[in-house]
């Protein structure tokens, strides 16, 4: 899928790897509609990004993830100003191990609310053309963080998510492929605020610190190219690729050909 003329919608766009994500889609020619829970960062990051990159190719939305009808206007919203929609990307997440309610609601049952709302708009059985979703997981979703269980949960529901409605949308024709994306530690402020929002576990801190002096970190631009792949090459469903500072690539899984069938 070439960029040049598609649309793009981006959740927890104001900031970090949303905002990152949401350049190197403009870059490359697509017009964005950036969903965010702050409105002062979001509406100043579109007023810049206008400036540079034209009028219009960027719009902001107010919009918490957690909320189906405030996700359900944006994606109405941003159908009606752009005509169609061809890309999520469901980046929107936090890290509070003693909120960890907040987390299972935003970093996964957001996810899954968005991506059930772009299979109504975008599937071809449904009247729409077609496109592609890549849902932000982490490392954290494919191996233990043992500083944050329940963020850890989240994203390998976020994975398990992806590659489920991946195969289900390619058995129903929907033209729609779904992608995770697994980075390592990103110097956000997700990551620089971390030390505040641990929980039970917050004693084994110097095990995650010395996993960050092995991993290192990335910055979000590194990310972000990550991103052009999974949307633009059209063989990739139901991928998780993991991006860390020496490496990045397709995770196998165990084959389970005997026992998968629905
Ligand atoms: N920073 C890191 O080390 C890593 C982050 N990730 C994932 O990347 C994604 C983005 O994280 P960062 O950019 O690091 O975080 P960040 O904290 O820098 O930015 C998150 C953005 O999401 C928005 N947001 C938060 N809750 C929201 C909600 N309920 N509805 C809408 N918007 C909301 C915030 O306002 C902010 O603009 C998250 O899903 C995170 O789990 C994955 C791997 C590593
Ligand atoms: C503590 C800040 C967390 C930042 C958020 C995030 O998602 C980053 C995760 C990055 C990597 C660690 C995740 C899980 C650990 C899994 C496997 C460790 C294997 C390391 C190795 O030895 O190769």
């Amino acid at each position: 899928m070439a960029l040049d003329g598609k649309t793009a919608i981006v959740t927890g766009a104001a900031m970090g790897i949303g905002k990152a994500i949401t350049e190197i889609l403009l870059k490359n020619g697509a017009k964005v509609a950036v969903l965010d829970v702050n409105k002062v960062e979001g509406e100043n990051l579109v007023k810049d990004l206008n400036k540079e990159y034209g009028a219009d190719r960027a719009l902001f939305l107010s919009c918490n993830v957690e909320s189906d009808e405030e996700f359900k206007a944006a994606f109405q919203k941003a159908a009606e100003a752009f005509g169609a929609i061809d890309i999520l990307c469901n980046n929107a997440g936090i890290l509070n191990e003693e909120k960890w309610q907040d987390m299972i609601s935003i970093n996964l049952a957001g996810v899954i609310r968005g991506t059930y709302l772009a299979l109504e708009h975008m599937r071809k059985t449904n009247g729409g053309g077609g496109g592609v979703i890549v849902n932000i997981a982490s490392m954290a979703g494919l191996g233990p963080l043992l500083t944050c269980p329940v963020y850890t949960a989240t994203k390998h529901g976020v994975i398990g998510f992806t590659r489920a409605v991946a195969a289900a949308s390619a058995a129903s024709n929907y033209g729609i492929r779904v992608n995770a994306l697994c980075p390592s530690f990103v110097g956000t402020e997700l990551f620089t605020t971390i030390e505040h929002k641990l929980g039970q576990f917050a004693h084994l801190k110097g095990a995650a610190n010395q996993l960050v002096e092995k991993l290192g970190v990335l910055n979000t631009p590194e990310v972000a190219e990550c991103i052009l792949e999974l949307v633009t090459d059209e063989t990739k469903n139901g991928e998780a690729f993991m991006v860390r500072t020496e490496m990045k690539g397709y995770v196998p899984f165990p084959s389970l050909s005997s026992t998968d069938k629905p």
